[in-house]
């Protein structure tokens, strides 16, 4: 048995709205006055990141744009290092890839938060050299609970859908990272002035 206590209906329960249906009560989403222009690349939020770093040679190197409300649009080629057959994506890579577009979205709530769950559907296989186009959006917003989905399709915003995902982001403090992150990583991650000024623009109360 698990200690981890469970948040979501157990198996063989009759079916609720689950986890990742917001609740009566969620209200839509807001976009920060602050948030990115509609068409501007979102950069990296993190160097070392595997999902957007650029110091990261096998990592995804996804490029996030913001879109219009709080919608992102992303994309990134699967190189030969993301394969799980061959010549074809790993699924953990596609939902990388879909957790970090989903996690983009916060730049445009101007929030911090984390997953805490993500549910992927994989619909087509995706090969390599694919450039996977991937649009997001928040559907609800519930207290510290971001509801949020996004799709994947292969080549282009016109292409056939490859994968999905639902989500839910959790809102923390940057203290979440500082109290949990390897001392190593966080020690460089504060000695670097622009990395603290992005995590710090992002909390309400710092
Ligand atoms: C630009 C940035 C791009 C980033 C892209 C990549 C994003 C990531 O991959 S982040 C890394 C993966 N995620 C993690 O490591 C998170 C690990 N988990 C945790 O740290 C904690 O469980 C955390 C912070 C999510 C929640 O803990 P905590 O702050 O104590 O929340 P807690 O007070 O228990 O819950 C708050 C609310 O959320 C709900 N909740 C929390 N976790 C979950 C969950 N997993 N499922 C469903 N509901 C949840 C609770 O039920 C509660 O709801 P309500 O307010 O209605 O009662």
């Amino acid at each position: 048995m698990s200690n981890v206590p469970s948040r979501g209906a157990p198996p063989g329960s009759p079916a609720g709205p689950g986890p990742l249906t917001p609740p009566a009560d969620a209200v839509p989403p807001v976009r920060h006055p602050d948030a990115p222009a509609p068409g501007e690349p979102l950069g990296a939020h993190y160097e070392h990141c595997f999902g957007c770093g650029e110091a990261q040679p096998h990592g995804l190197q996804l490029l996030a744009r913001a879109g219009e409300g709080v919608r992102i649009t992303a994309e990134f080629t699967v190189k030969p290092a993301h394969q799980g057959a061959p010549g074809l994506a790993h699924g953990g890579v596609l939902a990388t890839a879909l957790d970090e577009t989903l996690g983009s979205l916060n730049w445009l709530l101007r929030v911090i938060a984390v997953t805490g769950r993500l549910q992927t559907e994989f619909v087509r296989p995706v090969p390599v050299g694919t450039s996977l186009y991937l649009e997001a959006e928040v559907t609800a917003v519930h207290g510290r609970k971001i509801y949020c989905t996004a799709t994947g399709r292969l080549g282009g915003p016109e292409g056939p859908v490859a994968v999905r995902a639902d989500a839910l982001f959790i809102e923390v403090k940057v203290d979440h990272f500082i109290d949990n992150g390897r001392q190593e990583e966080i020690r460089a991650a504060m000695a670097d002035p622009d990395q603290i000024k992005r995590a710090r623009a992002f909390e309400v109360n710092p």
